[in-house]
């Protein structure tokens, strides 16, 4: 059984008739993506708003009408991936680099539900690699004083050069071990100069649709 695609399915079904829906980044939501498609297809208006030009062009090849961030007030509810979430809803996010423009859709939303396979689901964060998007500029020093956190960050290379995100800034992948204060660890990273957002994701899920391999979903809400 593909874990993924039936978290990315089961969660359209919270979608209904003229909602504005946020459109995460990722292998798992991509499901949810192509379902939302189909739905559209038959009849459901929706208007979506994607968190990366990834998902924008995958949203527009199936023909679901797309508005602007700019343009809106709130989003009733985002569907997204995440490389990590604990028991308290919170996650680590930025595994495909989209984090950004993710926290970006995700706070402004009413709810986000994130999709996941069972591996995903863990008692404390950390394993992963947590992402800090940072600009180019200074980039180095900016790396330095990610370090005094209590990391070694690494610098995201892709095909040999230094991985770009959507708005043209560097991603630091950084191992900081089992992350016991989220909330403390994300105003910390927020507060150095350089960085633009980091993955971490805290009083922002509030429910969790997780796919396991032997075929069952589970829903969890806060
Ligand atoms: O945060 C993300 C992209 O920036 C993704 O949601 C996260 O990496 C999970 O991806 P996948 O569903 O492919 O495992």
């Amino acid at each position: 059984m593909n874990a993924k695609k039936l978290a990315g399915e089961k969660a359209v079904e919270f979608i209904k008739d003229g909602m504005i829906v946020g459109l995460g980044t990722g292998s798992t939501v991509h499901w949810s993506i192509l379902k939302l498609g189909e739905l559209v297809k038959q009849s459901l208006t929706i208007k979506g708003v994607p968190t990366s030009k990834q998902t924008e062009q995958l949203a527009k090849e199936l023909g679901i009408p797309l508005v602007n961030m700019s343009s809106i007030e709130q989003i009733d509810i985002t569907i997204d991936g995440a490389d990590e979430a604990n028991p308290e809803f919170e996650l680590i996010k930025g595994g495909g680099g989209a984090l950004l423009r993710e926290k970006m859709v995700a706070s402004i939303s009413k709810r986000m539900i994130v999709v996941m396979d069972e591996t995903k689901y863990v008692a404390h964060l950390g394993k992963f690699p947590l992402p800090v998007e940072i600009t180019q500029f200074g980039w180095e020093m900016t790396s330095k004083q990610v370090s005094t956190l209590g990391c070694e960050p690494k610098l995201r290379v892709e095909n040999n050069l230094s991985f770009i995100t959507d708005n043209g800034n560097y991603i630091l992948d950084c191992h900081f071990g089992e992350i016991l204060d989220a909330k403390r660890l994300n105003e910390e990273l927020n507060m150095i100069p350089g960085v633009v957002e980091n993955g971490l994701f805290v009083n922002i899920a509030d429910t969790m649709v997780i796919g396991n391999s032997d075929g069952h979903v589970e829903i969890i809400h806060k």
